[in-house]
């Protein structure tokens, strides 16, 4: 079997995707924010305060014939951004891109926090993470890939998110007319549950490639790029007025700046960001000050390739054994 669905920018800065599903039976169609940096699958719901509902659509197991409470599990998380959410479990169909995982832990929302009600295209988080980072109590509960993996062609997904533009999300299958070149795999450490792995060093704009390893994660689930402060330092040198905000939490610069363009390697590969990724978005809107889409990880803990990386590649995540990451440019 194989899937495919779309991947939609909620905004002009692309600051997350939501992927259309739906959800038991008669279907319900809900907008999921595909993330691959946790791995719970967790819903806005008939569960959910109305007062922390604005806008977001919600699933209603009660509608569904075919929706079984999962006795006495509850789950509970919390993102690195602070941002949490927490609930009851239904076990229920679950279909993406045409997929179905029959008997899907839907974990539904009794409690989010401001940032998921502000937040109100998406409707909750499909986790492609690994199943071990699952948070359902007391059974840990699988993600939709690792549900569905075994009856794909091939057990991998993929990302081809798009600045601007609708992008996909594949199962089962590579999509050879999504890329250029080849496709360079490296290898995945899975024991953190996050796609670690590790990448062979950057360039700046021209400028000469610096090897060096830099362990990060592949997240489709954060918006930006966070890289260690040495990198992010000697990228903003070569940014007109650009400054290290504490107002803002990160570099910011006057948006008519023009930007170098950074590239990452992926062992004797290439990917380059163009500048235009890392004009991020101006600070609110209408401001002439920009917020930079290449950050610091120095206050995230672990180096995350986010968004603005991930929507310059076409991206394989292979579910096999050893689980391995492929880029490719595009
Ligand atoms: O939490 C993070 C990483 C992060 C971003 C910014 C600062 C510190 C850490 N991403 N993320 C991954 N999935 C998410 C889901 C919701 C919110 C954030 C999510």
């Amino acid at each position: 079997a194989t899937g495919s669905a779309a991947a939609e920018p909620i905004d002009e800065s692309d600051q997350a995707y939501i992927t259309p599903v739906t959800i038991g039976t008669p279907p319900q169609t809900l907008e999921l924010d595909v993330d691959t940096g946790s791995s719970d699958l967790w819903v806005f719901s008939s569960h959910t305060p109305p007062s922390q509902i604005h806008g977001q659509q919600i699933y209603s197991p009660n509608k569904s014939s075919t929706a079984k409470l999962l006795e006495g599990h509850t789950w509970s998380i919390t993102y690195g951004d602070g941002s949490a959410s927490r609930g009851n479990v239904y076990i229920d169909n679950f279909t993406v891109g045409g997929l179905t995982a029959e008997k899907q832990a839907v974990q539904c929302a009794q409690q989010v926090s401001a940032s998921f009600t502000r937040e109100t295209h998406v409707d909750g988080l499909i986790g492609l993470g690994f199943s071990t980072l699952n948070t359902v109590s007391p059974k840990s509960q699988l993600t939709f890939f690792d549900n569905v993996k075994s009856g794909l062609d091939s057990p991998v997904f993929t990302a081809d998110l798009k600045h601007g533009a609708a992008g996909t999300y594949d199962f089962g299958f590579v999509d050879k007319a999504k890329y250029s070149g080849e496709i360079t795999y490296v290898p995945v450490n899975p024991d953190p549950g996050y796609w670690a792995f590790n990448s062979s060093g950057y360039a700046i704009g021209s400028g000469k490639f610096s090897a060096s390893a830099i362990t990060g994660i592949a997240d489709t689930g954060t918006s930006l790029l966070y890289l260690p402060t040495a990198i992010v330092t000697a990228y903003y040198r070569q940014v007109e007025g650009a400054t290290n905000s504490r107002t803002y939490g990160g570099y910011v610069f006057p948006c008519s700046s023009s930007l170098p363009s950074f590239t990452f390697g992926v062992a004797d590969a290439r990917i380059t960001i163009p500048s235009a990724y890392i004009n991020y978005a101006p600070i609110t809107p209408g401001s002439s000050t920009c917020f930079g889409g290449l950050q610091s990880s120095s206050g995230v803990g672990i180096n995350i390739f986010g968004d603005v990386a991930l929507k310059a590649a076409f991206v394989v995540f292979n579910g096999g054994s050893p689980p391995t990451i492929g880029w490719a440019q595009k």
